[in-house]
């Protein structure tokens, strides 16, 4: 958390840059690099997405050369959305820190707390996945959102084990950017919390509504991902300048701080 909040106030940028990387392995690689450097000056954190390197024979190796190109002080989101019992759990967590490097990683809590558990060290960052972004809602999710109350209980309930069992780590939380009403509910359950924020872009999610709904009062509690829109962008610096200036225009309006 400590290099994420050094990150964002050495930027003022609240831009996550999504690492899926398409295409065969030279010209993935080759854009990979691209997008780093080109993207490094407006990146609060990059985010890879597992998926994408493990649909690659080399892709293990792909991924950690990947993270070791990115420059320490950029902190780097494993996007893994792991998920298993605690024993197993364990040695997801061995490889996303000690394997790939990763400062951060996210999780799917529908297993339990205790499947969150090993995640949790001393400097690192764990995302829980709360509303996802992806269309229609599943009819699963939801139920496990609004079980024995609604969804801002539920999230309440899991940004309290930041105080309460995860003393070493943060929790943050991983919300769609599809659906800003349930973003704002969210906040307001969880005033504090850091969101990851996927879905603008190829998904579909507005920016300046997802900023409403979700920014803290303080004009931050943000990190608003962008994956195929830089990924696929003729000019990946530009792209990522682009969108870190919206987000930062939207922000001086609320808090005038940020200007
Ligand atoms: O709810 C979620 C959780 C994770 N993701 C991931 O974020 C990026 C989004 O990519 P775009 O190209 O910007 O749409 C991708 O890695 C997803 O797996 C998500 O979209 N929604």
């Amino acid at each position: 958390m400590q290099k994420l909040l050094t990150r964002i106030q050495a930027t003022n940028s609240l831009l996550c840059v999504g690492l899926d990387p398409t295409g065969d392995d030279a010209p993935a690689t080759k854009r990979l690099r691209e997008v780093i450097a080109e993207t490094a000056a407006y990146a609060a954190a990059f985010k890879p997405n597992l998926a994408f390197f493990l649909s690659r024979e080399n892709g293990v190796a792909l991924l950690q050369q990947t993270v070791r190109s990115i420059p320490a002080d950029i902190p780097v989101i494993l996007d893994g959305k792991f998920g298993d019992i605690a024993n197993t759990a364990e040695h997801y967590a061995r490889f996303a820190y000690d394997v790939v490097g990763a400062d951060a990683v996210t999780v799917n809590p529908y297993m339990g707390d205790d499947t969150i558990r090993p995640f949790a060290r001393p400097g690192k960052l764990v995302f829980s996945l709360a509303k996802t972004s992806n269309k229609p809602q599943h009819g699963l999710q939801d139920a496990a959102l609004t079980r024995g109350g609604s969804i801002s209980d539920w999230a309440a309930r899991l940004a309290r084990l930041v105080d309460e069992e995860l003393t070493e780590s943060t929790i943050g939380l991983v919300v769609g950017a599809t659906e800003p009403a349930n973003l704002a509910k969210l906040r307001a359950a969880c005033p504090t919390q850091w969101f990851l924020v996927p879905g603008i872009g190829a998904q579909g999610g507005d920016l300046s509504a997802t900023l409403r709904a979700g920014l803290r009062a303080d004009g931050s509690g943000l990190l608003i991902n962008s994956s195929r829109g830089i990924w696929q962008a003729a000019d990946a610096g530009r792209a990522a300048r682009e969108l870190m200036q919206e987000i930062n225009q939207f922000r001086t309006v609320k808090n005038p701080a940020h200007a």
